[in-house]
């Protein structure tokens, strides 16, 4: 579409419509919105990244993506609603612009391309990304399970017919290690939200062992707060607590990694619903899912730039 006023972010959209919202949106938006190209996947698609910022250089900032799992798309639909919140609530949200003053915020939307093409194409349900390699006859890596931290342990899988495969060796996947390049590079990010479907869960690591982090006290309160601050908006509930205990032990993750490089406030959500429709959820619940949404991660930022 030629703006982003004609686009209706109360429906599911393809990657060509995503990508295309993406440049009409960082045009319409240039004052604060760029965009970035942090890598491609294995089928040669850019793997793009939103940068919200109001100046400074290098400030701490905020990773946010999606998507990471391609059949998850409540979350892409969260994801570009979160970006339009952003932009909207600047200059009015006390709380989010304090937040976009002091910090920059970098989103994913589509952090797994090849997977969700083919979720439109041939496959809905389909999970992992779409890697091949000689001699070996299933497709993909499970990009949840790819990460360093913990890689090959319990909870991911060696056999590459797996739906949580962990891949050859961490990050042998490039849309991870396109991630864990910039981050590492960027050198200041102080809080990551890895946005996952379904549950209703609000989870901190560690996923890998049911050992608490250092700061799990602070984690616990601030899942509580987030957890509360949804409650209010549709009366949804969450659950909350580390990947382990709350949901199972998952080894050579996206939070475990980033909580080991040293970003504290590290999250993972399952979004809407509890397996009514499960990753079919229709549309008619992306709006409310993503405004739900939108209080925890404020909450999250909010307590990120103040500690
Ligand atoms: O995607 C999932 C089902 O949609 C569940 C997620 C649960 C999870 C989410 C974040 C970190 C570790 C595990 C997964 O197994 O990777
Ligand atoms: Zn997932």
């Amino acid at each position: 579409e030629r703006s982003t006023s004609s686009f209706s972010y109360s429906s599911y959209h393809t990657l060509e419509e995503i990508y295309s919202w993406i440049d009409n949106f960082v045009t319409e938006h240039s004052d604060i919105v760029s965009k970035i190209q942090i890598g491609h996947s294995f089928e040669n698609r850019s793997i793009l990244v939103l940068k919200f910022s109001t100046g400074g250089s290098q400030r701490r900032a905020i990773w946010i993506d999606t998507g990471i799992h391609s059949r998850e798309w409540i979350t892409h639909a969260t994801g570009i609603w979160t970006a339009k919140k952003i932009v909207s609530e600047y200059g009015k949200d006390r709380i989010l612009t304090n937040i976009l003053n002091a910090m920059d915020i970098f989103m994913e939307i589509v952090t797994n391309p090849d997977g969700f093409a083919f979720t439109h194409s041939m496959n809905r349900l389909w999970r992992k990304n779409k890697s091949t390699r000689p001699g070996i006859f299933c497709i993909g890596v499970d990009l949840n399970r790819n990460w360093k931290s913990g890689f090959g342990g319990n909870g991911s899988n060696n056999n590459p017919c797996s739906e949580t495969y962990h891949g050859p060796c961490p990050q042998s996947e490039s849309e991870v290690a396109a991630i864990v390049d910039f981050i590492t590079a960027h050198g200041n990010i102080k809080a990551l939200i890895s946005i996952h479907s379904y549950s209703q869960m609000l989870m901190y690591p560690y996923g890998r062992s049911l050992e608490p982090v250092s700061n799990q006290k602070e984690l616990y309160n601030l899942a509580k707060d987030a957890v509360q601050a949804m409650y209010g908006v549709h009366g949804i509930e969450y659950i909350y607590g580390s990947i382990s205990t709350t949901l199972y032990v998952a080894s050579g993750i996206t939070v475990d990694w980033a909580y080991d490089s040293g970003i504290k406030y590290s999250f993972s959500f399952e979004l809407r619903d509890t397996g009514r429709y499960g990753f079919l959820l229709p549309a008619s619940q992306i709006v409310p899912t993503a405004q739900e949404t939108w209080m925890a991660i404020r909450t999250i930022m909010e307590h990120t730039q103040n500690h």
